[in-house]
């Protein structure tokens, strides 16, 4: 795959890409999350290295046998809801290795709690590689207030996101269409973005991009990686009833 972009990655349709997130724990298991999504519609994965413990570059070549589609590499820490705990030095280098990788993938969440200073480094490093860098934001407490919303992702952008995202828990419906609404201002300001509200009250948030400008959202496949998500080919119908006549 030539280097991507917004366009190529068709980031820039009407209609919201679904991305898959492959969970597995070692290389059997991913194998085998491959296997079972191969009938789903997904259009890019998305590599939740957090959860594994086998070998990456390994990993990387079973995924490009496997499968054509664009792949989103991400290192969730705990505090994101990942599953590793890992201090901001550690987590510079991690993401740093894996930048390093860049051949084998298309595009690299960093995380905006590792400091500007880091996420700065983080997407120019990925940058000079050809990757996408997404810089991310999850807040599982609470939905902060709208503009407060809009700043954070405008400063993701400022950092040298080429994808902001932000994934916030409402408390309501309110929260959710104030998150949505965030969203669709950010987009008008600053091009695709991704957004979501999580939980079951924050499904729509999750089938309302071709509404709102957040171009990815993500289906589960063989396993969740977060609350209120979709099964991704549940997703691919809302997403193309929604979307008929736009
Ligand atoms: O950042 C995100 C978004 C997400 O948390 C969600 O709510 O769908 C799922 C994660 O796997 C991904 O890294």
């Amino acid at each position: 795959m030539k280097k991507p972009s917004l366009e190529s990655l068709g980031l820039y349709e009407r209609t919201p890409k679904i991305c898959i997130p492959l969970m597995a724990k070692d290389l059997a298991g991913l194998s085998l999350q491959l296997l079972e999504n191969r009938t789903l519609p997904g259009d890019l994965y998305e590599w939740r290295l957090d959860r594994y413990e086998g070998d990456i570059e390994l990993g990387l070549g079973i995924y490009k046998r496997a499968v054509s589609l664009p792949l989103l590499c991400t290192l969730r820490t705990k505090g994101q809801g990942g599953e590793i705990e890992l201090d901001p030095p550690e987590y510079l280098r991690r993401v740093r290795e894996l930048i390093e990788l860049s051949e084998h993938f298309q595009l690299i969440d960093i995380e905006l709690c590792a400091g500007d200073s880091a996420v700065r480094e983080l997407t120019e490093a990925a940058h000079e590689r050809g990757l996408l860098a997404v810089v991310s934001q999850h807040d599982f407490a609470d939905t902060p207030p709208g503009e407060e919303m809009l700043r954070t992702l405008v400063h993701m952008k400022d950092l040298g996101a080429d994808l902001p995202k932000l994934a916030v828990m409402p408390k309501n419906p309110l929260d959710v269409f104030s998150l949505m609404s965030a969203s669709f201002e950010a987009y008008a300001l600053l091009g695709p973005v991704i957004t979501m509200s999580m939980g079951e009250i924050g499904r729509l948030s999750r089938a309302a991009g071709s509404f709102t400008g957040s171009c990815i959202t993500f289906g589960a496949g063989a396993r969740a990686s977060a609350p209120g998500q979709l099964g991704a080919a549940e997703l691919r119908q809302v997403l193309d009833i929604l979307g008929r006549g736009l």
